[in-house]
């Protein structure tokens, strides 16, 4: 059986990593390292990387007729023990250096950008859109990847065309609506706001577009619980409101606004968290997280 050192790491994030297993394979890992504040906490949330693993696989299979994946397995000899069920076994592509992002509700970068501009990424949007707003129609904001720890830069649909042509541009843009907005109807239909996403892709050798990296997970996704969703505020995370809320609070004894790092989470929060985490998925999928493999 393999070992995750036998793998050489080919690309590191905050809480992830791709290793490559040969010239054909790479192993995606995740960790169960949670980041809140642009901080990655010192306190990892248990099953966290088997959570969002298995929300990926679910989300591959719901859209493969949609879309292409690099996914080829999540649980094979290939795959170490010590990471089985937080580690997927995909296919090398070349991978295509935008970040697609689909919108369809206003907040976040999207929202900085609208109050300055009126309109994001160079989409002309509507007067007197509010904070969480859904849009009449989902759009597309591309960003490009930012240097670890940094914030991606929204850019313009021109911008993207420059980097990569204009066929790929627009089959950029076309899929990842298309894929937004399947995946954004069957999460409303479990009591799930999926207010926007942020797909990767690649290219194949045949030339195809290929959906890559992790897709539709609390950490590639803003997640809003839908019976409390309301416009004009800044909405509830589904999966990082209490720890976003706890280290906001007094009992953490943390100002974000300074540069010392968060300080440990309590174990109840961990917990919370936790619990939320497979709450998403078993809502979004109508599967038990109990029968998802571990190590
Ligand atoms: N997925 C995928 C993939 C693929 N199927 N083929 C070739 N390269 C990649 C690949 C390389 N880096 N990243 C982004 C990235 C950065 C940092 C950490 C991460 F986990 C992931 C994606």
């Amino acid at each position: 059986m393999p070992q995750l050192a036998d793998y050489p790491v080919i690309a590191t994030g905050k809480v992830r990593s791709v290793h490559a297993v040969d010239d054909e394979l790479l192993l995606f890992v995740a960790s169960d390292r949670i980041s809140a504040y642009d901080h990655v906490l010192s306190t990892p949330i248990p099953d966290k990387g088997r959570v969002l693993t298995a929300m990926s696989v679910f989300w591959f299979d719901k859209l493969a007729d949609l879309a292409p994946n690099h996914l080829v397995a999540w649980d094979d000899p290939r795959i170490p023990a010590e990471v089985r069920g937080r580690a997927l076994l995909v296919r090398r592509l070349d991978m295509v250096q935008v970040e697609c992002v689909a919108r369809g509700y206003l907040t976040g970068s999207g929202m900085v950008e609208y109050r300055e501009t009126g309109s994001v990424c160079g989409v002309p949007l509507p007067e007197g859109l509010v904070e969480a707003s859904e849009l009449a129609e989902p759009i597309f904001t591309p960003a490009t990847k930012a240097e670890l720890g940094a914030h991606d830069e929204n850019v313009s649909f021109a911008h993207v065309e420059s980097v990569v042509g204009g066929a790929l541009a627009e089959e950029l843009r076309a899929r990842t609506l298309q894929v937004y907005s399947a995946a954004r109807e069957h999460a409303r239909s479990r009591g799930v706001v999926l207010a926007d996403t942020k797909f990767e892709f690649g290219v194949d050798r045949a030339g195809t577009l290929v959906l890559a990296d992790e897709v539709l997970t609390p950490d590639s996704s803003r997640y809003w619980p839908a019976d409390s969703y309301q416009a004009g505020r800044v909405q509830p995370s589904f999966d990082k409101q209490y720890v976003r809320d706890w280290l906001t609070s007094a009992e953490s004894g943390w100002d974000r606004k300074s540069d010392a790092p968060p300080p440990a989470l309590p174990a109840e929060v961990v917990a919370a968290t936790r619990a939320r985490y497979v709450e998403a998925y078993e809502r979004i999928t109508g599967l038990s997280f109990a029968d998802w493999p571990s190590a």
